[in-house]
């Protein structure tokens, strides 16, 4: 065998270990609310929107190396070969990275408060982090019960969101948590995906997620209903007055949308099929939550 064909799966294994793609999600919140807040006051201060993209990254990354720490004491990623744990053998090594991580993306938020002389968005944030510890850290191990979607809906939706338009303007806007809604569901999605082809391991390791309670078929039909609640929940935001029309271009990420429910509908029940039905999800986010935000700018302009 050649260096090259021993090397490559190594080197898939931690493209799938770091997930790249994954990190839009920690992006759209803070674009979402910062192009809400644009529209709205005409303003944008780039030194605090590139300080919280980074920092919120580096919070993600936590959450993500932390994850692997914490589902390395269950069990549960046994069958994992692209778990970082798994991966370096070295647990605590990588319970320190991702703490290393959460520090640095928090100076980041600190610096941002201290610059505005306000607590508010550090708070927002911290409340954020504790979610995501209780998503998967003991005592709570929340998404064990199934209730990781709601845990993120809000992180990653109306807190994330706000923390975003707030960072901008230092108030508040009921245009943002309309939005907020939007991002706050189309996040939860990607989530729901990750456990279709995870079934069997979950239920092993005693995890009840969504999948597990609901059976694929059962969970295939939700997952098309939440897809597609988010075209008419912005088309009645338009109506309403609190979107500017331009806003519909995030209709355009429909293709995806469709494509992801067609993928969902058809191998619901077949792991190796549907394991990257979570990518697919990732596609219909980045493109909804980046022309969501695109309509508000050019609204503003
Ligand atoms: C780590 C997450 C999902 C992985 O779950 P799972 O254990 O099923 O995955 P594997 O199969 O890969 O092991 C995401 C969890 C999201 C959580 C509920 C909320 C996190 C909040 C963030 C820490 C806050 C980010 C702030 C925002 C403004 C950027
Ligand atoms: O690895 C995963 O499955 C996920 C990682 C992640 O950071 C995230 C964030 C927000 C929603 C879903 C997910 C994942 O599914």
């Amino acid at each position: 065998m050649t260096t090259n064909q021993i090397s490559r799966p190594k080197i898939k294994l931690w493209m799938a270990a770091i997930k790249p793609p994954m990190y839009s999600v920690a992006i759209m919140p803070i674009w979402v609310g910062g192009a809400v807040a644009f529209a709205e006051n005409k303003v944008f201060n780039v030194a605090v929107f590139s300080t919280f993209i980074v920092a919120a990254i580096l919070i993600l990354a936590w959450e993500n190396i932390s994850n692997d720490v914490f589902d390395s004491e269950t069990g549960i990623d046994i069958n994992k070969h692209h778990s970082l744990v798994n991966l370096t053998g070295k647990k605590t090594l990588v319970f320190w990275l991702g703490n290393l991580c959460l520090i640095s993306g928090l100076l980041g938020i600190l610096a941002i408060a201290t610059w505005q002389q306000d607590p508010t968005v550090i708070s927002i944030i911290l409340l954020c982090c504790g979610l995501g510890y209780m998503y998967q850290g003991p005592p709570f191990r929340l998404g064990y019960q199934g209730l990781g979607e709601i845990l993120c809906f809000f992180a990653f939706g109306p807190l994330g969101v706000s923390a975003g338009y707030y960072s901008q303007t230092q108030t508040w806007s009921i245009t943002s948590l309309a939005a907020s809604v939007i991002v706050g569901i189309v996040t939860s999605l990607i989530l729901f995906c990750s456990h279709f082809h995870q079934v069997n391991d979950d239920i092993a390791a005693g995890k009840r997620s969504p999948i597990v309670r609901l059976g694929t078929a059962s969970g295939a039909k939700v997952l098309i209903w939440f897809t597609v609640s988010i075209y008419p929940f912005s088309l009645l935001f338009v109506i309403l007055g609190f979107f500017p029309v331009w806003t519909l271009l995030s209709w355009l990420s429909l293709p995806y949308a469709f494509k992801l429910c067609r993928h969902v509908q058809q191998n619901h029940n077949q792991p190796e099929k549907i394991s990257n039905c979570k990518f697919i999800a990732v596609a219909v986010h980045f493109w909804s939550c980046l022309l969501l935000g695109l309509g508000f700018v050019i609204a503003g302009i």
